[in-house]
């Protein structure tokens, strides 16, 4: 496209990253990212692209919304992101634009013509199965500690691992402060997308052996992450609950409740995940005794079934999973719990805590019938 498109004509333009990466690797690719070597920004608007970048130039494509880069290197400064020295000017060339980028397979540049620029071998780790830093720099990124192990989720079941020096490079960085002053979001992001890929167990189990998981999920570190990984599956599908949403809820339910509380709070958890969380764990709970009156009675008030129906409903959608035989009898037990009705006992003269009193003791007969 680069070669026809008007936009772009007379630019030294190349496709890099991912969608190289998958291209190769005989993936579908969604999104292409270009580099633009040679350019300035006011070339770059004169030609109508939209400046998007705040810390380095990159623009967005004005038909088709993908993002052109500028070609640059970057030099660490300080702590995270504000600590970036960056460099781009239209001396900068495409190898060093390549030198500063995580893995050798996310280091391939492709040509106008077809052509692949490939300094670091990053084709050769395609063919290896290899996960490899490209320099030094790598370490300049904590992210890419957690992006490496990423990858990995989406790319073990291919037949990839991590090369033995990167992995050590993980370990140095996850040694260093580094690591502690990445934004929780960012780690979060990159664990929602992990815990997405088809090997998530990966992810955790990498970020075990480079040390990071101690630093930002230290209640899932030694024996806990291994009872998390075999709560795992199965999860069921359930409207628009994400699959990431239901295994981070899964992985966490062995947790005692102040240890999930303390990784909900570390990670900043959106609440809705945090919220799912809380409720696998109570399911988990429930299913593991014998069907009991008040323990059913208690899942549904802490489910805040009367008032949240939706709450109650994805938890049998787990159970329907996880342990089939009760979902009629828990179905039963809740359609006739909600049937208890303030209004019908406040018309008999309940107020107050003896309201209160009936209203539990209805819906408590109702659970125990459906037992
Ligand atoms: N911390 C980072 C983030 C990105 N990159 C470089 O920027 C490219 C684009 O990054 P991004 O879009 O985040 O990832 P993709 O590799 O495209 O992966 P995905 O398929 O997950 O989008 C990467 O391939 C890599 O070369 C990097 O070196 N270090």
């Amino acid at each position: 496209m680069a070669a026809t498109d008007p936009r772009t004509a007379g630019l030294e333009v190349y496709r890099v990253g991912g969608a190289v990466r998958d291209a190769l690797l005989g993936w579908p690719v969604y999104d292409n990212d270009w580099v633009v070597v040679g350019a300035t920004p006011d070339m770059m608007q004169e030609r109508g692209f939209k400046p998007v970048g705040r810390d380095f130039p990159v623009f967005l494509h004005p038909d088709t919304a993908e993002e052109y880069a500028l070609a640059r290197t970057e030099r660490k400064s300080g702590h995270g992101y504000a600590g970036f020295e960056v460099h781009a000017s239209p001396d900068v060339t495409l190898e060093e634009d390549l030198l500063r980028r995580d893995l050798t397979v996310n280091a391939i540049a492709q040509g106008a013509d077809g052509e692949l620029v490939d300094p670091f071998g990053g084709q050769g780790d395609i063919e290896r199965r290899l996960l490899r830093h490209v320099s030094g720099a790598f370490s300049e990124d904590p992210l890419r500690v957690l992006r490496t192990a990423r990858f990995l989720a989406r790319y073990a079941p291919l037949g990839f691992s991590i090369a033995p020096d990167t992995l050590a490079l993980m370990t140095d960085v996850s040694g260093s402060d580094e690591l502690e002053h990445l934004a929780a979001e960012r780690v979060w992001v990159e664990t929602e997308k992990a815990l997405g890929e088809p090997s998530p167990e990966a992810y955790f189990t990498t970020l075990a052996e480079c040390r990071a998981l101690e630093i930002w999920f230290p209640e899932l570190a030694g024996e806990a992450l291994a009872q998390g990984l075999a709560a795992f599956e199965p999860v069921p599908e359930y409207e628009d609950t994400p699959l990431a949403h239901w295994r981070y809820a899964r992985l966490v339910s062995p947790l005692d409740d102040p240890a999930r509380e303390a990784l909900a709070k570390r990670l900043r958890l959106p609440n809705a995940v945090a919220q799912l969380a809380r409720h696998v764990a109570l399911t988990g709970q429930l299913l593991a005794a014998p069907l009991a009156t008040d323990a059913v009675l208690c899942w549904l008030e802490r489910l805040d079934g009367w008032r949240k129906p939706a709450q109650v409903k994805a938890q049998l959608a787990l159970v329907g999973v996880l342990a089939a035989e009760h979902v009629a009898t828990l179905e039963a037990a809740w359609e006739g719990a909600r049937r208890a009705s303030p209004q019908a006992l406040m018309a008999q003269g309940f107020k107050g805590a003896a309201l209160g009193e009936a209203l539990r003791e209805q819906r408590r007969l109702a659970v125990e019938e459906a037992l």
